[in-house]
């Protein structure tokens, strides 16, 4: 069997251009737009690129965005006002600060000052508790794993009654996506570093998500034959025919996977573009509920 890939490129291209004609009709219809406040702390080359991507992505269909870079050395104090300033600011609709922060500063207590109704990452610690409850919906769900559904949703897999294998389980991806993946009616297992016979585990999933952060882990005969496999990793590795002297990899081994899986993601080209793509719908839901629907 050779998988069906699923083009999480043009998955997010679709989104984006559902979400540009909802912000042009806000703005005919209120002479308002969304706006984005994108907060960088430091000068990390892979969280500069991922907030330039996201500004890019805002102009592209509409949305304000508004960006503040602060030195590495701020104190947890100072980074606290910018958000409290953001918190009152009515042009600004949705908050992003780029994780990770610098060790010195304590992000949970960063991500609890962002208003909940401005918490478009959705990594609030209420709206991660309404996540982890049953029928109370968390005003926002965190991009990455509502992207991963998303991605289901929109390549037409069953996700009900089907068994779900996540593996990973940080606060970023494994634990919010395995909790979307319970109310969708998954039989859920979560694996991580502690797992007996991961591959007997993941063998189990008729819906993997693999999201350890481990350079093409998950190897071919982990698969089970027709999974849908959602591949969250992205992983530099060395690559001398490159040039830029690497490549971007997955946790899964593609090459190996989509001779068994049904359906797999790419890397890249899969969650990534996703993990913007509902950034861009949760400022745009939160905008529309500033405005009164
Ligand atoms: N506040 C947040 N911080 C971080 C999040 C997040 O959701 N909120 N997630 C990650 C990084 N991330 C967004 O911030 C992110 C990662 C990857 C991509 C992406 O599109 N990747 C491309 C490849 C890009 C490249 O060539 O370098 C792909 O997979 O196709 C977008 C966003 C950690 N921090």
């Amino acid at each position: 069997m050779t998988a069906e890939i699923i083009d999480g490129k043009a998955i997010a291209a679709t989104i984006r251009e559902e979400i540009r004609q909802e912000v042009a009709a806000m703005q005919a219809a209120h002479g308002r737009v969304p706006g984005l406040a994108t907060v960088l702390v430091g000068a990390r080359k892979d969280s500069e690129t991922y907030v330039r991507m996201k500004k890019k992505a805002c102009a592209e269909v509409g949305i304000a965005s508004f960006g503040h870079e602060l030195p590495a050395d701020i104190s947890q104090d100072e980074l606290l006002a910018v958000v409290e300033g953001l918190n009152a600011d009515p042009a600004v609709h949705g908050i992003l600060v780029q994780l990770p922060l610098p060790d010195h500063i304590d992000d949970e207590a960063v991500l609890a000052a962002i208003s909940l109704e401005k918490d478009v990452d959705g990594f609030h610690p209420l709206n991660i508790g309404r996540l982890s409850m049953k029928r109370r919906d968390p005003l926002f769900v965190p991009c990455t794993p509502k992207g991963c559904i998303e991605l289901l949703d929109r390549s037409g897999i069953e996700i009900s009654g089907r068994n779900a294998v996540v593996l990973g389980r940080s606060n970023i991806v494994g634990l919010p996506v395995a909790m979307l993946l319970l109310h969708r009616n998954a039989t859920l297992t979560v694996c991580h570093s502690r797992t007996a016979d991961l591959p007997a585990m993941v063998r189990q999933a008729d819906i993997l998500i693999a999201a350890v952060g481990r350079a093409e882990m998950v190897k071919g005969d982990w698969i089970k034959p027709g999974a849908a496999v959602i591949d969250v990793g992205v992983n530099a590795i060395d690559d001398a025919n490159d040039p830029r002297g690497y490549r971007l990899v997955g946790d899964v081994a593609f090459d190996e996977a989509r001779e068994v899986a049904g359906a797999i993601t790419p890397v890249p080209g899969g969650v990534g573009p996703m993990t913007i793509a509902m950034l861009l719908r949760n400022t745009t839901d939160a905008a529309v509920r500033a405005f009164g629907g």
